[in-house]
């Protein structure tokens, strides 16, 4: 996170909750609620920091309404998509229709669906590509898991990652992108990357959009950090200069602890 002279952020930090297999539409709606409720209370300003909630699709439109209904300024975004656009594809959600129903993000190749259902780089790519063909801006994940980490070689693995996710984008597309590094052995495991790793890991994906895109293009994109945040940790890692947000699983379901890592800031001089 980069402060400009005038105190705001040189790219607006995302604070993104991703929910995973958990939360009906009904207990969706009320965690909703109470999140947009919490922030409103502490008078969160959202053109400063952005939130995001990724709900399980059952939800999205249960979330759309409450949004709209309330005027709410939490943004919302699918979990996955299909890198098809309609058709004989049982299971699989387009991301039409995730346009259809206000989703301004989606989640492409979260470790869950890089390892449990073993999407490989050429379908995330294509499911890049298909969030920018429908609208839709997504949030590649990337990142290592723990033996390659033990092996030294995490930068080089997740910067192939990262290549072949991006594979083909214009430089405008690869501006708007969001990419979230999220080390597999992080996540929910209680186990932090450390602020100086989440650093390391985001600066050479930076560096190499800018090899791929030019500097201009990568001083726009940001980037996320993912595994085992919490309100304690959050600004610690957020003061980081090439961190630009967070992406929060467990502690996300929680209101009023992902309400206070949205309110890092907050926390800023704990840090
Ligand atoms: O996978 C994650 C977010 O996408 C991180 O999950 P945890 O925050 O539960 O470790």
């Amino acid at each position: 996170m980069t402060i400009s002279a005038n105190g705001y952020f040189v790219r607006k930090p995302f604070i993104a909750g991703n929910w995973k297999m958990n939360m009906d539409h009904v207990q969706g709606i009320t965690l909703l609620q109470k999140l947009a409720w919490t922030l409103s209370d502490a008078k969160h300003d959202y053109s400063r920091v952005e939130v995001a909630v990724f709900p399980p699709f059952t939800d999205l439109r249960g979330v759309q309404t409450l949004v709209q209904g309330d005027e709410l300024d939490v943004v919302y975004g699918g979990q996955d998509l299909s890198q098809f656009d309609s058709g004989a594809y049982t299971g699989d959600i387009s991301g039409q229709f995730l346009n259809k129903l206000g989703c301004a993000y989606v989640l492409v190749g979260h470790s869950e669906r890089r390892t449990i259902h073993h999407e490989d780089d050429l379908i995330l790519n294509a499911k890049v590509k298909a969030a920018f063909r429908h609208g839709v801006t997504p949030v590649l994940c990337v990142g290592e898991g723990l033996e390659v980490r033990q092996a030294g070689t995490h930068v080089k693995h997740t910067l192939a990652q990262l290549r072949a996710g991006v594979e083909g984008l214009s430089a405008e597309q690869a501006g708007e992108l969001v990419v979230a590094y999220e080390p597999v052995w992080a996540i929910g495991t209680g186990e932090v990357a450390g602020p100086e790793d989440a650093q390391e890991m985001c600066a050479a994906i930076r560096a190499e959009l800018a090899s791929l895109f030019g500097d201009a293009v990568a001083a726009k994109t940001r980037l996320l950090y993912g595994g085992s945040v919490k309100a304690n940790n959050a600004a610690a890692i957020m003061v980081e200069g090439d961190v630009d947000g967070l992406l929060v699983g467990g502690a996300s379901l929680d209101a009023a602890e992902f309400a206070n890592i949205v309110r890092f800031e907050s926390h800023l001089s704990a840090a």
